[in-house]
């Protein structure tokens, strides 16, 4: 589903080499979900940025779906993004003079795809993640954990390969921190959606099985949690 494959980068800036990934190996697969814990600083961003494909690694390759995407070319690469990558943001990233519907049908009308069938797709999701009775309602009228089950939803639409959180619950309370992983964590089970989050909060990870952590740019930790006995 995913490879990250000897993958290091540096920013360049004049003179200066900044090294911030340094051979990053690791695969995920189809139907896992996987939290990448790091604290500030260690290079989560930049890895994301890099699998996302909204930047080109020094050196190394990110294979989706067994294509190397940092080969492809800004037109098809973005293209695939649409396609095949779906995005959870801190912030949500909503249009807010969108309805709830409309803002979780958006990727598909950037395919194409007609009214009729994209209205039924965003019912159906906006149900799954508990919000059935709120499709006609704008973003501003929304809790923030429910803005976030929005973008949940919003992400799963085009059924993607695999969908990237950044830090999910970043502007969020410790209950309802819990419910969005819940949420999360139901999505995957029963759906099998392949989620890779992006966390510096210990409590996150410790609820994925699987925790893959950088420290300074360097991968520490690829497994289990293995922190504090529950
Ligand atoms: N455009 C850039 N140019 C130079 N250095 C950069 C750039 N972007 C990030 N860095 C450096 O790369 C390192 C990793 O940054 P990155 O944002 O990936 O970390 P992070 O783990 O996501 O941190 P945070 O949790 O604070 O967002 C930091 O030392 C940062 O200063």
């Amino acid at each position: 589903m995913l490879a990250v494959e000897h993958l290091s980068h540096s920013f360049r800036s004049g003179s200066e080499n900044t090294p911030v990934l340094h051979d990053i190996d690791f695969r995920v697969d189809k139907g896992e979900m996987i939290a990448l814990l790091g604290s500030s600083g260690s290079g989560k961003s930049t890895l994301l940025n890099l699998m996302a494909g909204l930047m080109k690694p020094t050196s190394g390759s990110i294979l989706i779906s067994g294509q190397a995407i940092e080969k492809m070319s800004e037109n098809r690469l973005a293209e695939f993004r649409r396609t095949h990558i779906g995005f959870i943001f801190q912030s949500y990233e909503l249009i807010p003079h969108l309805t709830v519907r409309e803002n979780v049908e958006l990727p598909l009308v950037f395919q194409g795809q007609r009214g009729k069938h994209r209205r039924e797709k965003a019912m159906s999701l906006l149900s799954k993640v508990g919000l059935g009775e709120k499709t006609e309602m704008f973003p501003s009228q929304l809790s923030g954990g429910q803005q976030q089950r929005v973008s949940i939803a919003r992400s799963l639409i085009t059924q993607p390969a695999i969908v990237f959180a950044d830090e999910p619950t970043g502007n969020l309370d410790t209950k309802t921190e819990k419910e969005i992983i819940d949420l999360l964590i139901e999505l995957n089970q029963t759906l099998g959606i392949t989620f890779v989050i992006v966390t510096h909060e210990l409590e996150v990870a410790k609820r994925t099985r699987r925790v893959i952590q950088l420290r300074d740019g360097y991968l520490v930790e690829d497994g289990a949690w293995a922190g504090d006995a529950e």
